[in-house]
């Protein structure tokens, strides 16, 4: 039986490791068929332990997600004992160590910045999930400045819809709404915008609002919602601020409520547009099946029938990178290279 490093092998160039976190790996890598740069997240099932179930709802949420500003999945690979997640290229890293590298950011550029973060979290709650780890760590940077949201492994599916109530206390602490931390029943949506508050003040100040060792002063300074203003905070800046850090979550700015307050009006006057630039998976591209089709000696019709599975295999993988080049107005062409589909 094939191994998954084999299986990988044959359909991706593996290169360094370019990140290692707590129990996964992520390494560039260049897909095979069009030569694209991708990043293979690789995950020990093992050294995962009782951590197993994240990746399952990882995975099952970035396969329903299709947005410019939610970090793209095209393959899964599974074995006895690992994960591979094929997932989009975001050379620009985390948007925490930018953050950190320029002290603080201006407001304009804090505000292009949060523009992108609103616009991936309206999309994901009108999918029906609430992210529950909204940090700069899980904001990732590609290659012309985009904002790509990452980590949906503590994301929330409530059965009852996304204002349903939640119990599990989750996320990091210091981006974390006060009803969560109160162990209270709270809406996963509710507390993702706190959350925004929270990343909001990390991008206009360089530091967090509710900040302390010791872990019970921290709960206390967030419970009381209240934190220092610094004085190169504009009129405006506090009053965002104010509607996303409110301690009663029913008196917190909803985002939908969001995508049209005047501070992010503030430079070009556009609603925040939440909408995907992709199509929705029901509708494949003409140009891509038929690039597929010939490459693999398929009929078009064949080729749509095993597209329209969305496996996640190598077949999705060069289906997505593909759209992606007709995206960005490149050549769809694939590399002649011997036939690998599995
Ligand atoms: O493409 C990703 N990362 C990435 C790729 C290239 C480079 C860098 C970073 C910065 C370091 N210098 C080399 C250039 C990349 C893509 C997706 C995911 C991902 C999606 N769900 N979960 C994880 C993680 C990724 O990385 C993590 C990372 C690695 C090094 C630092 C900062 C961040």
């Amino acid at each position: 039986k094939m191994s998954a490093y084999e299986a990988i092998r044959g359909q991706y160039h593996l290169r360094e490791t370019i990140g290692s976190g707590g129990f996964a790996k992520v390494k560039l890598a260049y897909h095979g068929l069009t030569g694209d740069k991708v990043a293979i997240k690789i995950m020990d099932k093992k050294s995962l332990g009782d951590d197993l179930p994240r990746v399952k709802v990882e995975i099952d949420a970035m396969k329903e997600m299709n947005h410019q500003h939610i970090c793209r999945l095209y393959q899964v690979v599974e074995t006895d004992d690992k994960f591979f997640m094929v997932l989009e290229y975001c050379p620009g890293g985390e948007l925490f160590d930018y953050i950190v590298a320029k002290d603080k950011l201006s407001e304009d550029e804090a505000r292009s910045f949060f523009r992108q973060i609103v616009s991936s979290v309206a999309y994901m709650h009108k999918t029906g999930y609430a992210h529950r780890d909204l940090k700069p760590e899980n904001l990732l940077l590609d290659e012309d400045q985009n904002l790509k949201l990452i980590d949906f492994g503590l994301c929330a599916k409530p059965k009852g819809g996304i204002d349903h109530q939640l119990f599990t206390c989750c996320g990091s602490p210091a981006y974390a709404a006060p009803e969560l931390i109160a162990g209270k029943e709270y809406q996963g949506n509710e507390a993702d915008l706190w959350s925004m508050g929270i990343l909001l003040y990390a991008l206009l100040c360089g530091f967090l609002p509710f900040d302390d060792e010791n872990i019970a002063s921290l709960y206390k300074k967030i419970a009381s919602g209240r934190y220092d203003l610094p004085s190169w905070l504009s009129k405006e800046s506090i009053q965002i601020l104010d509607a996303l850090l409110q301690v009663d979550p029913k008196r917190r700015i909803t985002v939908q409520q969001l995508l049209t307050h005047p501070w992010l009006l503030k430079q070009e006057n556009i609603p925040v547009d939440y909408s995907s630039k992709y199509k929705t998976f029901e509708h494949l591209d003409e140009d891509c099946v038929t690039e597929l089709a010939v490459h693999y000696g398929q009929t078009k019709k064949e080729m749509k029938e095993q597209l329209s599975e969305w496996k996640y295999n190598y077949l999705t993988a060069t289906y997505l990178l593909l759209l992606n080049k007709k995206t960005c107005n490149k050549p769809i062409r694939l590399l002649q290279q011997k036939k690998t589909l599995k």
